[in-house]
């Protein structure tokens, strides 16, 4: 990889100085900005080298990226952000020594994505198409996102849930060429100096696991990179992130998983995962580390193990900003939206959410992420914190939690969520009996548990059961879309965290099956960090994008069934989160940018704005640097 600078136009002074200093500049401004102007007068060679390329791309219409590169010839070729394959112009070729290096025929961006679609569908297992499109994003950048942008809904199960699971337990097996940063307990005392080993100034998104929690799947150490890859992804894909300007971390602290440790091929440090005070002090060291190379990063931890993920979240939320758990913060988003969402669908109003009966299967850091994200939302209704905590039945593998002993070290959040009013242990299917909720959620990790007896009992005692299956991959689904559906006679709601298929009936009415995955909430909040320069991801951000998500629909499509629109919509989706979160760091005084008038003065133009800031994949112009 080389060094690369993308110029977003708020960060045109860092592009300039690091133009100075000889880097290669992946420039894009929209074409509105006062500053595209200003920096293409400043920089005269770019300026002549960006007419030239306008003037001879006649093939694909290019974006108004211009990448300039010190690279010539394969060099060009083996860099997956300046590749592109049959593609290269004729002037292109010309300048960056590639006459001979790739056939004769130019081709356009379109007759790459049919030949590289057909050979895609030519794969045999979903593991193939994994490491099908793996080998493609190495390979092309823009092909890639291209493709990826353009298939979404097909795609995106294939490079996130459920696949990248699978991935991620293979992930020594099939691994072939190195993508983000691994941060060993061996490197410990270079933490500091190795994050310059990375080439890209301009960080703007970091997803960061230990790999202690992967889905449901366990502890899978440093096999676990597959995941903020794909996070950051979707982050690309899904909001306009620039790709150059992210940064997929693995923190490897070990793995207690030990046929995995014991593999000769793990490509981990075959030792037991550290804990206690040693582990927090080498994230403090890592978070340290990455905050003087790239202070305003966003930091999304992913897949940390409940037994430190909300720790972790309280030490570095508001010390060191911007910083958020996607499993517990996202995760209550989507499901805040989730359950807003179903109240239209059953013809209630958003006060409502203060009288739902909410039980939850699974205690985990998402479990209680998310019945916390609920509780908040219904307090915001107008209701006092500790009656919103009554409105949930919180069972875990013990049954439900109740009031009686418990750990000392238990998470005060854990402890609100006890009850006193039902015996202590309560199976799952008692307290559906004893409740008789009107909203079941699945954070357990357990395939299957939402049994018939189960959703058959729920759906005794309401009209409309609302459904979540939300636990990943599909093989942890708590129930599929096809029983929800068939055990309640077509009456479910149902949102999963994986997708399922849309189901019909015998009657032939055909039933919806929602996703409600973080994924919906994540890259929106990208852009607007990104964008705005946030500087601290608060909670009353995730209840705006949550109530932005449920009202996306029109009144007609939610009363079939369907609560958000689909993920092949998500740039929309995204595009409106971040002006939601956006609106809320404004309002909180948290952004470090100064917006165009036009943004602050209707959200129309706010949207207009975060749009023109969003990475397209198109071919820009490469000019030689
Ligand atoms: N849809 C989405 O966007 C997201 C889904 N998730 C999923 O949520 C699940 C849980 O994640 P974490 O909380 O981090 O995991 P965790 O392993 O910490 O928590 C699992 C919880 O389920 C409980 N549990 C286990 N067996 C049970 C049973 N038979 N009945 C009731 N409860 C049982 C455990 O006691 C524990 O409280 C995972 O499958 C993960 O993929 C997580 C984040 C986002
Ligand atoms: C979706 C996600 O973040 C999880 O299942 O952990
Ligand atoms: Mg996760």
């Amino acid at each position: 990889m080389r060094n690369i600078i993308r110029a977003s136009f708020a960060k045109r002074p860092a592009i300039l100085g690091s133009l100075r200093n000889g880097f290669v500049a992946h420039v894009r401004t929209p074409p509105s900005s006062p500053f595209r102007t200003l920096f293409t007068r400043t920089s005269a060679a770019l300026q002549h080298e960006e007419r030239i390329g306008a003037l001879e791309c006649g093939l694909d219409e290019r974006s108004d990226e211009v990448l300039k590169t010190k690279h010539r010839g394969l060099s060009v070729i083996h860099d997956p952000s300046l590749n592109r394959g049959s593609g290269f112009s004729v002037d292109e070729r010309e300048r960056l020594l590639l006459r001979g290096l790739v056939p004769p025929r130019r081709q356009a961006l379109e007759q790459q994505i049919e030949r590289v679609m057909s050979t895609y569908e030519r794969q045999r297992t979903d593991l193939d198409k994994f490491q099908f499109m793996s080998m493609l994003m190495d390979r092309n950048t823009v092909l890639f996102y291209r493709i990826l942008m353009d298939n979404f809904e097909k795609l995106a199960p294939i490079v996130y849930t459920p696949v990248v699971g699978e991935a991620c337990q293979k992930f020594h097996a099939i691994y072939r060429r190195t993508r983000g940063m691994y941060f060993s307990i061996e490197d410990r005392a270079h933490f500091r100096t190795m994050v310059y080993n990375w080439p890209v100034d301009d960080v703007d998104v970091i997803v960061v696991t230990d790999g202690s929690r992967v889905l449901a799947l366990g502890d899978l150490g440093c096999n676990s990179m597959n995941i903020p890859i794909g996070k950051l992804s979707l982050y690309v894909s899904g909001a306009g992130i620039s790709p150059t300007n992210t940064l997929p971390v693995v923190l490897d602290v070990g793995t207690d998983n030990e046929e995995l440790r014991d593999h000769p091929l793990y490509l981990g440090l075959p030792r037991k995962r550290l804990r206690g005070d040693e582990y927090i002090s080498l994230i403090d060291d890592w978070i340290s580390a990455v905050r003087h190379r790239w202070p305003n990063a966003l930091i999304q931890f992913e897949d940390f193990s409940s037994d430190v993920a909300a720790t972790l979240l309280k030490r570095y939320r508001h010390k060191h900003a911007p910083v958020f758990n996607d499993d517990i913060q996202s995760t209550g988003c989507i499901a805040v939206a989730s359950v807003l969402s179903s109240l239209r669908a059953r013809g209630l109003e958003p006060s409502d959410i203060a009288h739902e009966k909410i039980v939850c299967a699974g205690a985990g850091s998402a479990g209680l992420g998310v019945c916390e994200a609920i509780a908040q939302a219904i307090e915001a209704e107008g209701q006092a914190l500790e009656d919103a905590y009554n409105r949930f039945y919180i069972v875990d593998e013990n049954g439900l939690l109740g009031t009686g002993t418990h750990s000392k070290n238990e998470s005060p959040t854990r402890r609100k969520f006890r009850r006193s009013d039902l015996p202590a242990g309560l199976s799952l299917k008692e307290v559906i009996e004893k409740v008789k909720p009107t909203v079941l959620l699945g954070l357990s990790g357990r395939g299957g548990l939402f049994t018939k007896d189960v959703i058959k009992e729920m759906a005794k005692h309401v009209d409309v059961p609302v459904i979540f299956p939300m636990s990943n991959p599909s093989t942890a689904s708590e129930c599929t879309a096809e029983q929800a559906f068939d055990w309640t006679s077509g009456r479910a709601l149902f949102a999963s965290g994986s997708p399922f298929g849309n189901v019909t009936m015998p009657n032939g009415v055909v039933k919806y099956s929602n996703q409600a995955n973080n994924v919906y909430s994540f890259p929106g909040l990208g852009l607007a960090v990104t964008a705005l320069r946030i500087s601290c991801v608060t909670d009353l951000m995730f209840l705006a994008a949550a109530r932005t998500i449920a009202t996306l629909l029109p009144d007609e499509d939610v009363q079939k069934g369907l609560l958000f629109p689909g993920v092949n919509k998500l740039r929309n989706v995204s595009v409106e989160v971040a002006a939601s979160v956006a609106q809320v760091a404004i309002d909180q005084g948290l952004t470090g940018n100064v917006l165009p008038d036009s943004a602050l003065k209707s959200r129309e133009g706010l949207t207009d704005f975060l749009r023109e800031q969003m990475w397209e994949p198109k071919y820009g112009h490469i000019v030689a640097g």
